[in-house]
């Protein structure tokens, strides 16, 4: 692998005294597209919850360009260059698509592409049709991209997905699998998690299998895609 951008080391969480996952370990390096797939309450979206900071109680380490991230609050990691797209996409409603870019921007940072809504909306050419139209009155797939392109107004050096094809219409899904294929051209890191394995697919160079929160395969997308055992056991075919 090239360079580490993120590293999970023993990772367990709790949500009170419900013990959620189980000694995870997981790596994304520069440039790589990663997804955590597996079933519905596997556990995907909590791991990206304790990477982000978000989760009361952790146990382990997250280490993001080798700082040690565990217990710093979601600010302070976003500060520090990691972006983080909920899987309730939070567009500002009464806000404009331009205004929405504006209050996602922050400055240059070395290492990572640097972002302006001009270069955005050749990105994601239907925003930029309607950059005044208010947030509000976007369809669920065009605010999904207003979030992906408001964190990236960050100028991130590691985006976190979190169910970016979730509730979207089919189109809209191509659309974001073209979308993150282009990001990841421009240079872009990412750690995606996906219950829908064809997206998955598309996108990811690598993969990590969870289940009851624990990684029970890691290897790259087309090797998960050769072996029927474990897609079988763990995922939805
Ligand atoms: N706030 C919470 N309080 C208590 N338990 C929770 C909470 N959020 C999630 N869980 C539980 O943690 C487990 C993992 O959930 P998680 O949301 O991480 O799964 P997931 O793989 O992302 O699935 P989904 O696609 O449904 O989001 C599930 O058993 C879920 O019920």
């Amino acid at each position: 692998m090239t360079d580490t951008v993120l590293k999970v080391e023993q990772l367990n969480a709790f949500y009170g005294k419900a013990h959620i996952l189980f000694d995870v370990d997981l790596e994304v390096g520069q440039g790589e597209v990663v997804a955590l797939v597996g079933r519905n309450g596997a556990g995907k979206s909590t791991t990206i919850k304790a990477i982000m900071g978000m989760l009361d109680r952790v146990q382990g380490r997250v280490s993001y360009r080798g700082e040690d991230i565990t217990r710093l609050p979601p600010y302070k990691i976003s500060r520090m260059g990691v972006g983080f797209v909920p899987e309730d996409r939070r567009v500002f409603s009464d806000l404009t698509v331009l205004e929405n870019l504006d209050i996602g921007r922050r400055p240059p940072r070395p290492g990572a592409p640097t972002w302006t809504p001009e270069k955005l909306f050749r990105l994601f050419p239907n925003l930029g049709e309607m950059p005044d139209r208010p947030g509000g009155q976007m369809s669920g797939g065009e605010q999904q991209m207003l979030t992906v392109a408001r964190t990236l107004m960050g100028n991130p050096g590691l985006v976190l997905l979190d169910e970016p094809s979730e509730g979207i219409a089919p189109v809209i899904v191509e659309q974001m699998a073209q979308m993150i294929t282009e990001l990841k051209k421009q240079g872009l890191t990412v750690l995606l998690s996906e219950q829908n394995t064809h997206f998955a697919q598309l996108v990811s160079d690598r993969a990590y299998v969870l289940e009851k929160g624990q990684v029970k395969f890691t290897g790259t997308m087309q090797e998960l895609m050769r072996n029927d055992e474990v897609r079988k056991a763990y995922l939805e075919v």
